[in-house]
């Protein structure tokens, strides 16, 4: 059968829900006339009502995806078998029920019409027999298209993000919804989708992995089986939510007064040794917090360290940072590795800039070290000091850290360098959009531990979950000036949006009780510029009584942001042991590392 054929199909079974419904109409009003009406009209109305839904599922068969399938040219075609035996059924019984339509006027039936009516009971009995047997065969004709279709409608469902099952695909791939909100709502097509066989395959398969993955040898047994919950799977962006976390609006209903956080906000550009590095040790000091799997007695773990954050917060530049601190700074040979990347990245930021009329574009598409004096010449474009104000914040790359390097690569050029070798600070200015989990064992004071870094992106957060087991502590990475900026992943959110719901549902994980935190805010170096270009429209109740190019004015700002965060910890969390560290991770990281390292492994080092 033909698409267009399917078309003319279609349309066939649209009148056929028309004469449905006008049916079920007419009996309806029969039945509420015709007291003590024969117990077959109520039940002839409730068939053509499974009917009705029948048909309102063939409906689905307008979308010009299912045209192009053979299968569902198939059954289309079988479909149409089955109506042309349907169609004349269900027209006789209107043209039956039409006979009714002059007493449907009057409020009541009359004695002769009822007399009528009764008479002819039988012949209802004769229809609704056969609308019964056709009932029948359309429920069995329906269940065999959802096997078929609901893999493909659930391809749908998943990719826009409407349905609440992660992770099943008609080919063995697997689909995942962005929205984790989803994932606890349950759908009226769940029930469909779980009975069908591809799920109840992929369950299954799903299952008996679980289950070997649990044994040493590999086989089978009966224990528990290791199954993630559904929340588990995903970690995703975290929408607000109504009720008591909400904070479109700031509230500092929980938010412990100035003083009380005097030790726990630390003020002023980097990092202020002092009182909380000196403080009692964190575990003695806990809150009573949920309980926590311990390790076996008699084995010690190694400390795991993990970076959290959106992206572009800084992680992989914390990361380096502490490689750095503990290994020493880069080689001449990884710094060599190094300028080709550097370079790139500069030259590719110099073309995304939106007026590319006056650039060299051959150039800068092959930026490489030997042709270094070029690549110079024609970044610079990046001289023109205007050029930040009409970059768009959304810009997906670092402008300011590109426009730096630029002019750093045309000095050098300028005094005859051929070749371009990044110091430690090039190195932590450049931007590689992290993929996947990186752990890595470290050494420090004799001990080792192992320190984690995850992309950021809202795709790549769902592989955190195979991070999360045996954390010790987290860092977690928000740029302090991205009240300014909206997410390159999705232009309708901002930044600060987005790190503090994602900072929520981090502090908030019952897994993360046992497990210190401590927040970096990074880019303090940029944040004079920022504040001075951008109000900062998204805290409606910050006041400032400075001028926003005064150090008071950034510190009133960063005293706001704080407080934002502090308020998304839960109860169980005692604020004033919870570090926050304002960073220029550019210029003073490797002391600030020093001190994060030295706090996050106080009392194991010691
Ligand atoms: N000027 C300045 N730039 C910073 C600072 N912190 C981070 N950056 C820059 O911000 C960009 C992104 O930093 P990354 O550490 O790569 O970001 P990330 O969080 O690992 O991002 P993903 O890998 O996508 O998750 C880089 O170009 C860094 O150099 C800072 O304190 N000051
Ligand atoms: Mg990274």
């Amino acid at each position: 059968m033909d698409p267009i054929t399917i078309v003319g199909l279609i349309g066939s079974v649209v009148s056929i829900g028309d004469v449905v419904a006008k049916s079920i109409r007419k009996l309806s009003e029969l039945r509420s006339r015709y007291h003590n009406a024969p117990f077959q009209i109520t039940t002839l109305v409730g068939q053509l009502y499974i009917i009705q839904a029948a048909v309102g599922q063939l409906m689905q068969w307008k979308s010009s995806a299912f045209l192009n399938e053979s299968r569902y040219l198939e059954l289309a075609s079988q479909i149409e078998a089955s109506l042309d035996s349907f169609c004349p059924l269900i027209l006789a019984l209107e043209q039956y029920l039409d006979k009714f339509d002059a007493v449907s006027d009057s409020d009541s039936l009359h004695m002769q019409d009822r007399l009528e009516f009764m008479w002819n009971e039988k012949d209802i009995d004769v229809y609704l027999n056969m609308v019964d047997r056709q009932v029948n065969a359309l429920n069995l004709f329906l269940q065999a298209i959802q096997w078929q279709v609901s893999p493909t409608l659930l391809d749908f469902k998943a990719r826009d993000c409407t349905s609440s099952i992660v992770g099943l695909g008609d080919n063995g791939t697997s689909i995942f919804s962005d929205n984790t909100n989803a994932l606890s709502v349950q759908f009226d097509f769940d029930a469909v989708v779980v009975a069908s066989r591809v799920y109840q395959n992929a369950h299954r398969s799903h299952l008996k992995r679980a289950i070997r993955a649990n044994r040493p040898d590999g086989s089978f047994s009966k224990e528990k089986t290791p199954l993630q919950t559904r929340d588990q799977v995903v970690l995703g962006p975290i929408k607000e939510e109504s009720g008591e976390s909400t904070h479109s609006e700031p509230s500092y209903s929980r938010v412990p007064l100035r003083s009380r956080l005097s030790h726990a906000v630390r003020s002023g550009g980097g990092f202020h040794p002092g009182s909380w590095l000196d403080a009692t040790p964190w575990r003695s000091r806990r809150k009573s917090i949920p309980q926590q799997h311990d390790p076996p007695v008699g084995q010690k773990r190694d400390d795991k360290i993990l970076i959290l954050g959106p992206s572009q917060s800084g992680k992989t530049t914390v990361f380096k940072l502490i490689q750095y601190f503990i290994d020493g700074e880069p080689t001449e040979e990884e710094r060599a590795a190094w300028a080709e990347t550097i370079l790139t990245y500069v030259a590719k930021g110099t073309l995304e800039y939106p007026d590319t009329n006056n650039l060299d574009i051959e150039t800068l598409s092959n930026a490489s070290q030997s042709d270094f004096q070029d690549v110079a010449a024609a970044i610079s474009l990046w001289e023109d000091s205007d050029l930040l104000e009409r970059y768009h914040w959304s810009f997906p790359t670092q402008p300011a850290n590109i426009r730096q390097l630029a002019l750093k690569m045309q000095r050098l050029a300028r005094q005859g360098q051929h070749h371009y070798t990044p110091t430690t600070q090039d190195i932590l200015q450049v931007f590689v959009k992290t993929t996947g989990i990186h752990e890595t064992t470290m050494y420090y004071n004799s001990r080792s531990f192992r320190i984690c870094d995850v992309g950021g992106t809202r795709a790549e957060r769902k592989k955190w979950i195979h991070a999360f087991p045996d954390a010790s502590a987290i860092i977690f990475t928000a740029d302090a000036t991205s009240y300014s900026k909206v997410l390159s992943e999705d232009e309708d959110t901002l930044g600060v949006t987005e790190e503090l719901s994602l900072f929520e549902h981090i502090a908030n994980d019952r897994r993360f009780a046992d497990t210190r935190l401590l927040l970096v805010l990074t880019r303090i170096d940029q944040l004079d510029n920022v504040l001075v270009r951008n109000p900062v429209t998204p805290f409606p109740n910050f006041t400032s009584s400075n001028l926003p190019n005064s150090p008071g004015y950034k510190e009133d700002y960063l005293f706001e942001l704080e407080m934002h965060f502090l308020n998304r910890l839960p109860d169980w969390r005692e604020p004033s042991e919870f570090p926050i560290v304002r960073s220029d991770l550019i210029h003073d990281g490797l002391y600030m590392v020093e001190n994060i390292l030295k706090t996050l492994l106080e009392d194991t080092t010691s």
